[in-house]
């Protein structure tokens, strides 16, 4: 496995090392012992999620808050994504970054997104399986949320926004500055 650092503090693109042979092909997508030697960081997942979205759903940004946040690994098992993560920690060297990359059953890249981070993805593929492992439980009461087309981030997310789907929730979300005490 390759671990590549990005802009944010904490936050990696990792390209696991794929096996291909007549039969197909096999990958470690996670490996304790090795994420931590190659990342440092020492998350204990709890909840695995799976999510499916048509072209043009996006889902965030989105973070749990205070002591239910979350680090997440990220991954795309069936077509492409756009991953975002932002950095929303006052106290970080790079708050206030993004990092996006495309993630997709071909190139089965992962991001690691660490605790305190919002994070998001639009579906670029005609539909798209999303699967990620948390550190901490889902906590309704704790989710919280930065609007997607914050003008402080100006996030290109490839498509046009009038082929974006959004839940409601997502739609209405608060931006950047009211959302994160600065
Ligand atoms: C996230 C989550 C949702 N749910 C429920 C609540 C709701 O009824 C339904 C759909 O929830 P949402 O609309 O929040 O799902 P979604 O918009 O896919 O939310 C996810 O977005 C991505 C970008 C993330 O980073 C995740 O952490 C999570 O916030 O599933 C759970 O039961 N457990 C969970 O862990």
């Amino acid at each position: 496995m390759k671990v590549n650092k990005t802009e944010i503090e904490g936050c990696f693109i990792m390209e696991p090392t794929v096996f291909e042979d007549k039969r197909g092909y096999f990958f470690e997508s996670f490996n304790q012992e090795k994420f931590e030697t190659l990342t440092g960081a020492k998350p204990f997942f709890v909840q695995d999620n799976e999510s499916f979205s048509s072209k043009g759903v996006l889902r965030g940004l989105h973070f749990q808050k205070g002591e239910h946040a979350q680090a997440k690994l990220v991954r795309v098992l069936d077509g492409e994504v756009l991953d975002v993560a932002v950095d929303i920690r006052p106290n970080s060297k790079t708050f206030g970054k993004v990092v996006s990359t495309l993630l997709s059953s071909n190139n089965k890249k992962q991001m690691f997104i660490p605790r305190g981070c919002a994070h998001g993805f639009v579906t670029l593929s005609d539909t798209a399986k999303f699967s990620y492992k948390c550190d901490n439980f889902y906590n309704a009461a704790s989710e919280g949320g930065i609007i997607y087309n914050d003008p402080t981030f100006n996030i290109d997310w490839i498509l046009e926004s009038e082929d974006l789907i959004i839940s409601e929730k997502d739609k209405f979300l608060p931006v950047f500055k009211e959302a994160v005490p600065h």
